[in-house]
């Protein structure tokens, strides 16, 4: 689909009023506009869980008030798309359009808008950020109230839907973003411009995996230097947070994970220990193993698999005293966590942490930045590129062993 925005068409304007096109061509441009209509775009669309993503041609209707239409140019597949398409996610609704870990630029905005403009390169935002809600002006954390109610609904702010399929239905949307369409419409407050000359490919990944393991150890934990830190599970959120703890000097950084493809990634990123726990001595557990190896516990432990019982043993090998365990993994439905009270009793922490801690709308331009300046690997962890109809391929790779993010490209 070829696209006219208003600064387009402004330009043209002014070329037409030079006598160089005939003027009848002015009102075909506008008529080719996309601004203020509907658009039919290629689309992947989740109709059940567990089934393959369908493409299809859909309908993105054009932004209301404070909204912003986004066309989408890259996005990956992060390991929560593929639990919601699982069926496991108590807030997942079909049919949607899932898809929160993407890059574009601004199509058109609605009514209202000023933070983002046409033309604009931006990255869509699951946590949003309104700056005036009781959370945002907290200063104590990065989840914000505006819109998360309606956005757990799979809908737009007012109630309502942004996506029809060829048949009409209408679609839910998906953590606010719904990627995984040529098109999608956000809330204003879910979206933040971001520098023109950083590659939409690769800045995809700050959308949720890169951002959400570096902040949660530079952030959520706030990892000092000499910090021994332990990290299981080495997709791409975990071995974001060795890379933030890496870059804090922590002095000793264990990646645990059942699949010894990941070691060598895992120390490239900064680990200096890896630990299959599915190879340990026998009567010896994960926990007993960790604790041995760090004289009495870690200062801080991640947990980025989603298991409940690895989220166990993450805290019970936290150090006595003062170690802090942070969950980033999401669970399925009905699981829930347990240890003894002792474990806290005795001096440890559990917390947890969305999008590692990060106000995407103020934040994110120092992470692009780091990423320009070569602090912040982000390249290093695209193991694919797959044209935008090879996604149910690109859902497959997630279980090949080695994949860390296979990015998409419309
Ligand atoms: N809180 C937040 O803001 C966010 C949370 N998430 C969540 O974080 C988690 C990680 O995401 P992502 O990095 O994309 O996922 P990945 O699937 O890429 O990474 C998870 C890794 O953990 C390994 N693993 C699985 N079971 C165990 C186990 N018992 N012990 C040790 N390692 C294990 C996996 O191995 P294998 O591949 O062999 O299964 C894999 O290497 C997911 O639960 C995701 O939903 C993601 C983004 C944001
Ligand atoms: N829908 C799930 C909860 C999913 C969840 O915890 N999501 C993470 C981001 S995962 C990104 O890949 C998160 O930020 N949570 C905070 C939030 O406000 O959603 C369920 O119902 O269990
Ligand atoms: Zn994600
Ligand atoms: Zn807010």
């Amino acid at each position: 689909m070829r696209l006219f925005n208003s600064t387009t068409i402004r330009l043209f304007h002014r070329t037409f009023t030079q006598n160089i096109v005939p003027p009848n061509a002015i009102t075909k441009l506008h008529k080719m506009s996309t601004v203020g209509k509907p658009i039919n775009c290629k689309a992947a669309v989740s109709y059940k869980p567990n089934a393959p993503l369908v493409l299809d041609t859909i309908t993105v209707d054009p932004p209301k008030s404070h909204e912003v239409r986004i066309k989408i140019i890259n996005t990956a597949i992060c390991h929560t798309d593929a639990y919601t398409l699982s069926g496991k996610d108590a807030e997942g609704l079909f049919p949607c359009v899932l898809g929160h870990e993407g890059a574009g630029i601004v199509e058109s905005v609605g009514e209202g808008v000023t933070s983002v403009k046409v033309g604009d390169h931006v990255i869509p935002l699951y946590t949003a950020e309104c700056g005036v809600c009781k959370f945002c002006k907290s200063g104590k954390t990065n989840l914000c109230g505006s819109v998360r109610a309606t956005q757990g609904k799979g809908v737009m702010p007012d109630g309502t839907s942004r996506f029809h399929d060829s048949k009409g239905q209408s679609l839910y949307h998906f953590m606010g973003c719904s990627t995984f369409s040529e098109y999608t419409v956000v809330a204003d407050v879910s979206v933040v411009a971001i520098d023109q000359t950083a590659p939409l490919e690769s800045v995809c990944l700050l959308g949720c995996g890169v951002t959400t393991g570096y902040g949660a150890a530079i952030k959520t934990a706030n990892v000092q230097k000499g910090d021994t830190v332990a990290v299981f599970g080495a997709g791409t959120v975990g071995l974001s947070v060795v890379q933030g703890a890496h870059s804090r000097g922590a002095s000793r950084i264990i990646i645990v994970d059942i699949n010894d493809n990941k070691e060598t990634v895992s120390r490239e990123f900064g680990a200096t220990d890896f630990i299959n726990p599915t190879k340990l001595s026998e009567g010896q557990t994960i926990v007993d193993k960790l604790v041995e190896m760090t004289d009495g516990g870690l200062d801080f432990t991640f947990d980025c698999t989603g298991n409940v019982d690895v989220m166990r043993s993450a805290l019970e090998a936290c150090h006595k005293g003062w170690g802090q365990s942070v969950i980033i993994g999401v669970a399925d439905a009905g699981k829930e966590i347990s240890t003894r009270p002792f474990q806290l009793v005795t001096g440890r922490v559990w917390k947890g942490s969305a999008f590692g801690g990060i106000k995407g709308r103020s934040e994110m331009g120092g992470l692009i930045k780091d990423y320009q300046e070569k602090k912040l690997k982000v390249d290093e962890f695209i193991t694919a590129r797959r044209p935008f109809s090879e996604i149910n391929e690109g859902f497959e790779d997630l279980h090949n062993g080695t994949c860390l993010r296979t990015v998409l490209k419309f």
